[in-house]
C-alpha cells in the first residue's frame, strides 16, 4: 500500500474530504464527515443528484411496484376476486407519475441534507489530476480543480450492455431505458433472471403484459431459500410467465413489429420489447483513475480493503464500485465507515446477519442461512413455519400464500435462519435479524407476547411449530 505523507497536513487542502457520487454511499460518507466538523465536497452531474439509487435504481423501481400493486389492485384480489381492478387500462402515464413524484422528492431530501450539513455540491462530472486533486467538468464546458485531503469515490454502476445487442431505448432497453417505455407492453422478454430481471417481471406480469424470463443459469435467485423461489415461480406462473432457465440468448433482432430474440438452442421468441437486466459494471470510466495510480477491472470495479481503502490509504471506495454485494442499503454503510476510518473515528465493523430484500410480487426476503448451507455443514436444525393463511392478519390483507419459515438449531434453539414470502416480507425479516444478531433463541419468541392481529405472529406460529417438533423428537428418542 502507498504510503502518503501530506494527508496529515490539513490545510493544504480545499476540502478535508472530497467525495464522487451522490447516491446511497456517497451521502453517507459526506454527511458522516461533515458532523465530524470537517470541510466536505460532493461531486455530482447536473440531473443525477441522490444517485443511481434515487433515479434509475432503488426509488423508482419501488415506486412503480407500488403504483402497480395500487392500480392492478393485485394485493385486494383474495378479498374481491380475481377481476378487481382499480383501473382498468392503467398506461405508463399513471405508472411513471408516481414515481416521478417521489423522485422529485427524494431529490430534494437528498439535497437539503447535504446543504444542511454544510455539504458544498459540485455539480459536473469527476475525475483525478493526481492523487489528491479532483477536476469537475460541468454542462458548460467550465473546468474547476480542487485538493482532496481525502478522497471516497461512490460512482456507483450501470447497466452492463452486451456489446452483440443493439440498444433503441424504445423496444430494446435497459432497466434505464424501462423507465422510459411509451406504453406498458403486450409482451416483453427479460434477459437475466437477477433481482433487477424478476423484480422488474413481475411488475409486467402483473400488470397483464405476457413475459418470458431467460438466463444462462439453470436455477434463478439462487441464494433464496428453494421453497421460496418454487412459489414465487408459481405466482409468477400464474400470471402468465414462462421461463427459459439454461438458455444462452445469441442475439435480438428488432422491426418495425417488435422484437425477436434469438436463443443459442435455435428458438426464437417474439415480444414487443426486450429489457435486458444481465448485470451491472462499476462507473468508473471517466474517473481517469490512472491520474490517481488507481485501476479498476474488467467489470468497472475497484478493489478495496476491509476499510474501503484503496492501494492509495487516502482514496476510499464504497458502494456498487466495489462490488458485492451492490445494494443500497450496504452501499449507505461503507460509505458511513469510509468516513470514520479516514477520520480515525472508532467504529464497529457491520453485523455480520445481513437481510436481503427482494421486491417481486410477492415479495422475498430472508438473512442467516439456508437449509441447504446447513445440511452441507452438518448443523442439525429443525424448521419452524407459518403461513399467512393461518394468520388472522394475512386473513384480514388477503395474503393466503404468504409464509414464514425458520431454521433453528436443535440443540442449542438458537435462530439460524429467517425466509419470508409474501406481504411485507422485507419489513418482517428485521424481527428474525435482531434476534439473529444478538445470538437469540427462539426461546424469546415462545416467552414473548406480541400484538395480535399482526403478520409478525407469523414469529410466534413458527417457533412453536419448530418448538413441536425439537420436543416431538426429544418424546420419540424415550426408551
Ligand atoms: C432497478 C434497480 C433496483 C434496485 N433495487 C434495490 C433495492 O430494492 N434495494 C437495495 O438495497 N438496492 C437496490 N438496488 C441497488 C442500489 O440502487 C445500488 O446498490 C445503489 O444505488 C448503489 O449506491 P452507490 O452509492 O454505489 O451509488 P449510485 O446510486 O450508483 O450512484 C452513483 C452516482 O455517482 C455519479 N457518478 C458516477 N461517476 C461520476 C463522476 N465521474 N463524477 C461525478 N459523479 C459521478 C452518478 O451520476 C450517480 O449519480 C437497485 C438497483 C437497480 C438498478
Ligand atoms: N431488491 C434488491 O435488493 C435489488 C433489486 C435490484 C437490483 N439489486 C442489485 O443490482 C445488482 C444487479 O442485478 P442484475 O439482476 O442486473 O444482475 P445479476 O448479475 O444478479 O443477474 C444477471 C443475470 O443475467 C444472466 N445473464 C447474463 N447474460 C445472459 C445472456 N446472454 N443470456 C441469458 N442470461 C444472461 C446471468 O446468468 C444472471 O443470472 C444485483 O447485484 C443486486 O444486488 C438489488
Amino acid at each position: 500500500m502507498a504510503t502518503d505523507e501530506r494527508a496529515d497536513e490539513p490545510e493544504r487542502y480545499d476540502y478535508d474530504l472530497v467525495v464522487i457520487g451522490s447516491g446511497p454511499g456517497g451521502q453517507k460518507a459526506a454527511i458522516a464527515a461533515a458532523k465530524l466538523g470537517h470541510r466536505v465536497a460532493v461531486v455530482e452531474r447536473r440531473h443525477m443528484m441522490g444517485g443511481v439509487s434515487v433515479n434509475s435504481g432503488t426509488i423508482p423501481s419501488k415506486t412503480l411496484r407500488e403504483a402497480v400493486m395500487y392500480l392492478t389492485g393485485m394485493a385486494q384480489r383474495d378479498m374481491y376476486g380475481a377481476s378487481y381492478r382499480v383501473k382498468s387500462d392503467i398506461t405508463v402515464e399513471d405508472l411513471f407519475a408516481r414515481t416521478q413524484h417521489v423522485i422529485g422528492r427524494e431529490i430534494e431530501v437528498v439535497r437539503a441534507q447535504l446543504l444542511r450539513n454544510h455539504v458544498e455540491i459540485h455539480n459536473g462530472t469527476g475525475s483525478f489530476v493526481d492523487p489528491h486533486t479532483i477536476e469537475v467538468l460541468d454542462d458548460d464546458g467550465r473546468r474547476t480543480r480542487f485538493a482532496a485531503r481525502f478522497v471516497v469515490i461512490a460512482t456507483g454502476s450501470k447497466p452492463h450492455r452486451p456489446d452483440t445487442v443493439q440498444f433503441d431505448e424504445r423496444t430494446v432497453v435497459d432497466s434505464d431505458g424501462v423507465l422510459a417505455l411509451d406504453r406498458v407492453p403486450n409482451s416483453m422478454v427479460v434477459v437475466g433472471a437477477g433481482i433487477i430481471g424478476i423484480e422488474y417481471a413481475s411488475m409486467f406480469a402483473a400488470l397483464g403484459t405476457r413475459v418470458t424470463i431467460i438466463d444462462k443459469r439453470p436455477t434463478m435467485l439462487e441464494m433464496c431459500d428453494p421453497e421460496v423461489v418454487e412459489s414465487l415461480k408459481f405466482h409468477l406462473r400464474d400470471l402468465s410467465v414462462s421461463f427459459r432457465l439454461g438458455e444462452e440468448v445469441a442475439g435480438v433482432d428488432s422491426g418495425a413489429h417488435g422484437t425477436v430474440t434469438r436463443l443459442v438452442s435455435g428458438k426464437k421468441i417474439a415480444a414487443d420489447t426486450v429489457m435486458y437486466s444481465a448485470g451491472r459494471q462499476g462507473q468508473t470510466h471517466a474517473l481517469q483513475l490512472e491520474a490517481a495510480g488507481l485501476s479498476a477491472d474488467s467489470r468497472g470495479r475497484i478493489k478495496v480493503d476491509s476499510d474501503y481503502r484503496t492501494e492509495h490509504p487516502h482514496i476510499f471506495a464504497v458502494g456498487d464500485v466495489i462490488g458485492f454485494p451492490a445494494l443500497a442499503a450496504t452501499s449507505m454503510d461503507q460509505g458511513r465507515l469510509a468516513a470514520y476510518r479516514a477520520f480515525d473515528e472508532p467504529a464497529r465493523e457491520l453485523a455480520s446477519v445481513q437481510p436481503i430484500g427482494i421486491y417481486t410480487i410477492p415479495e422475498i426476503s430472508y438473512c442467516g442461512r439456508t437449509e441447504e448451507e446447513l445440511t452441507r455443514d452438518a448443523v442439525p436444525y429443525e424448521v419452524g413455519i407459518a403461513r399467512y393463511r393461518e394468520l388472522a392478519r394475512g386473513q384480514i390483507v388477503g395474503d393466503s400464500y404468504g409464509m414464514l419459515k425458520l431454521l433453528v438449531h436443535t440443540e442449542t434453539r438458537e435462530l439460524l435462519g429467517v425466509h419470508i414470502f409474501g406481504t411485507s416480507a422485507t419489513d418482517l425479516v428485521h424481527i428474525g435479524q435482531a434476534i439473529m444478531a444478538c445470538g437469540g433463541t427462539i426461546d424469546y419468541l415462545v416467552d414473548t407476547v406480541l400484538n395480535y392481529p399482526t403478520l409478525s405472529e407469523a414469529y410466534k406460529v413458527a417457533a412453536l411449530d419448530a418448538t413441536n417438533k425439537i420436543r416431538a423428537v426429544a418424546r420419540f428418542s424415550e426408551i
